[in-house]
């Protein structure tokens, strides 16, 4: 529930709608101590990249350093003494089966936290914890709490130290880090499997709701008197960078459109599957976005007469969430709609595409393999 009393003063069209606060970073992913594909990263990327295809309205606040190299829809603060965020990330170091681990990521270097003077004064009706590198102090999290009618949170902008060695990135327990007074003061914590174990679920679902994410099985959402398992949409996984965030992403466009939570965390799911089908920052497909706003809309449309407040969450499975299920899985698999990443080239200019536009194509990653879980088959240089 949104308890913010500030926020019953204010109309919702005075608020920005969705505030992303969150470092981008530069991606780079290894296999085998070689480079196969470097791309825009950072979950405020992956989240701004759902939330704008879904045109809702949002803002992003994010540092980098002068050697920020992608051009991106928010300008981010410039730090001159600072560098962008880096991380690589292994996956053949990654540790599968039981403790669940998709890749090892090192930190390489970090840019400057985010404080709550860099934050706007203005409210904005959600707000999006959602750092990677460490960017976000309690402090800041706690003037998000004050600005914004609810608060998402990745549990990653918590819970992650670095090696001071080699930046290997390592998980400490929520409950021993300065954030866990805020918890009952936030709307939506949300963790991957791998992260759930680093909190008492249990005990956290008492003051916000839980997401826990679960890869290709979707995701469970428990609040304190339930609990509900949420079903995935087929995917063919090429690199699970970001599935989490553009998960994220999903599930904030679904709310602010006023969908229940379970038909949020479906569009979650759905843009999480669509992001696990690309290297990098994924491009969705232009028609494919129309037809999942048109979906959206459609499933508003027959809730019209229901009474809920603007300022509530429905955690009960409204009639037809099934049949929403299978309307975006629909929409995912019509042809010619789950595309191929295309390998990133310095050809790919504006004037180039300018027939068929592919939004972020500059961001898109600098592919040098088809998959990170396999062998390079081919290179953007042996391509005909
Ligand atoms: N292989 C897959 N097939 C279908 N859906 C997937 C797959 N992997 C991820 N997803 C979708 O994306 C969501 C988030 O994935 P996941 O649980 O792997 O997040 P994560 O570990 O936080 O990802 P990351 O840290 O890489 O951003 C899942 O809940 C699911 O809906
Ligand atoms: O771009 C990625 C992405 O945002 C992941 O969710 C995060 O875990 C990584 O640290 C980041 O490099």
């Amino acid at each position: 529930m949104v308890t913010s009393t500030a926020a019953a003063h204010k109309t919702p069209q005075q608020q920005t709608r969705v505030l992303i606060v969150g470092n981008y970073c530069h991606d780079v992913l290894m296999q085998k101590d070689t480079v196969k594909a470097e791309s825009l990263g950072g979950a405020a990327s992956f989240i701004s990249n759902v939330v704008n295809g879904m045109s809702v309205s949002c803002n992003l606040v994010s540092k980098v350093g002068e050697d920020f190299k992608y051009p991106v829809d928010f300008t981010p603060i410039v730090i001159p003494t600072s560098k962008t965020t880096v991380f690589h990330a292994y996956f053949d170091l990654a540790i599968h089966g039981n403790c669940h681990q998709d890749r090892v990521l090192k930190r390489v270097s970090a840019c400057d936290p985010i404080r709550p003077s860099d934050l706007p004064d203005a409210r904005s009706k959600f707000g999006m914890a959602v750092g990677v590198g460490g960017e976000i102090l309690p402090e800041t999290l706690e003037r998000m709490i004050e600005t914004c009618d609810a608060v998402f949170v990745d549990i990653q902008a918590l819970i992650r130290v670095f090696d001071c060695v080699d930046g290997t990135v390592k998980l400490v327990k929520l409950g021993e880090t300065e954030f866990y007074s805020l918890l009952p003061r936030i709307e939506v914590l949300k963790a991957s499997s791998e992260e759930a174990v680093f909190m008492d679920v249990e005990e956290v679902r008492k003051w916000c709701c839980v997401v826990v994410t679960n890869g290709k099985e979707g995701c469970k959402v428990y609040w304190k008197d339930g609990e509900l398992g949420i079903p995935p949409f087929l995917a063919n996984q090429k690199d699970p960078t970001g599935a989490g965030d553009s998960f994220l992403g999903g599930f904030v466009a679904g709310l602010v459109q006023g969908l229940a939570v379970p038909d949020a965390a479906l569009l979650g799911n759905l843009f999480g599957s669509l992001t696990v089908e690309q290297i990098g920052l994924p491009k969705f497909d232009s028609r494919l976005l129309q037809r999942v706003k048109d979906e959206v809309q459609r499933r508003k449309m027959q809730f019209l007469h229901c009474e809920r407040s603007e300022y509530e969450l429905e955690f009960l499975k409204p009639d037809g969430h099934e049949q929403f299920h299978a309307s975006l899985g629909a929409a995912k698999s019509t042809p010619p709609f789950s595309i191929q990443a295309r390998p990133w080239t310095p050809s790919n200019s504006p004037k180039e595409t300018e027939q068929t536009p592919i939004p972020h194509y500059t961001a898109q990653a600098k592919l040098l393999a088809n998959s990170v879980y396999e062998e390079p088959i081919q290179t953007v240089e042996g391509k005909p």
